[in-house]
């Protein structure tokens, strides 16, 4: 099987957000730091650039085109140039403590998307959701910096990590994907890295970018580590699958707080990798909205 590559001769401040385009057969993702989101066509190596206001936390594309955009100080939907057509609802945090980071559609294509609580004195983030008819709702609150969100293919778990307080957990959903009580599914020590953002395989496991790891690990059901995929950088972000048979593993790392020497000594932090997988991905769906 072929190796870690780089996707293409790019690195950006705070990649994350990487999101597969099937019709296109493109990858997109969000510079969080620099409000932007990027576009890669697999096939020509077209690269292209959109600009926002503000830091993009997360976005999800539209079934009806366009975005859905979690930046600073709310969630908007956009037409595909990323022009802000309506807003949805204010970020439920303090904005000015709180931006957006992860987030991405649920199997029946709601959005969900978490803030960062920047101060970090206690637990202030939370986890919200746009459900398909546009209402806001927040879902969960005791979060440092929500990240890791990712959908069983089976719509019985969502999983979730806090990267600051070093834990993964799995919220089992009911028969309408409403959340239950959330439980630890695993937590790490210090000197294993963080888990970030993440993506589940078609056999239910978990992939998490072990920020600080210089890691990719892979989860079974159970929280046992099955896999474990290294990295020439120290952060990766998140990963999503894609490809024509969705065996081609996404990775965005950042060079956000790194010193000109660390990036120096490993200038491809802030670039994004791809790395061929034995196991598909499950697709994440377009936003639906009614
Ligand atoms: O998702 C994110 O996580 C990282 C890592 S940490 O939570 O600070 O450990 C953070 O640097 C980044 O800004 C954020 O988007």
């Amino acid at each position: 099987m072929a190796e870690l590559q780089t996707l293409f001769d790019y690195t950006g401040h705070l990649p994350e957000c990487p999101t597969w385009s099937e019709t296109e057969q493109a990858l997109y993702w969000a510079d969080i730091l620099q409000g932007e989101i990027h576009r890669y066509r697999l096939a020509s190596g077209e690269h292209s650039v959109l600009s926002f206001p503000e830091e993009v936390g997360c976005f999800a594309l539209r079934e009806k085109g366009g975005f859905i955009v979690a930046m600073r100080q709310a969630i908007w939907l956009t037409d595909e140039r990323g022009l802000l057509r309506q807003k949805v609802c204010d970020n439920p945090s303090n904005p000015q403590l709180a931006r957006f980071n992860d987030g991405g559609t649920d199997q029946l294509g709601r959005f969900y998307a978490g803030t960062f609580w920047d101060p970090g004195d206690y637990n202030g983030a939370l986890l919200m959701r746009v459900d398909n008819d546009l209402t806001p709702k927040v879902v969960q609150c005791d979060i440092h910096g929500a990240n890791g969100l990712a959908f069983s293919r089976d719509k019985q778990w969502m999983f979730t990590s806090d990267t600051p307080n070093g834990v993964i957990y799995r919220t089992p959903l009911d028969e309408q994907g409403e959340p239950g009580r959330r439980e630890i599914f695993r937590q790490f020590k210090a000197g294993e890295g963080s888990p970030d953002g993440a993506a589940m395989d078609v056999e239910g496991c978990y992939w998490s970018a072990m920020f600080d790891g210089w890691r990719i690990a892979r989860f079974s059901p159970q929280g046992e580590q099955l896999e474990e995929h290294r990295l020439p950088v120290r952060c990766p972000t998140m990963v999503c699958f894609g490809g024509d048979d969705m065996k081609t593993l996404f990775i965005t790392t950042t060079r956000e707080n790194m010193d000109a020497e660390e990036i120096a000594q490993y200038p491809l932090s802030g670039a994004i990798f791809t790395l061929p997988v034995a196991v598909a991905g499950v697709k994440k769906p377009l936003f639906k909205e009614r």
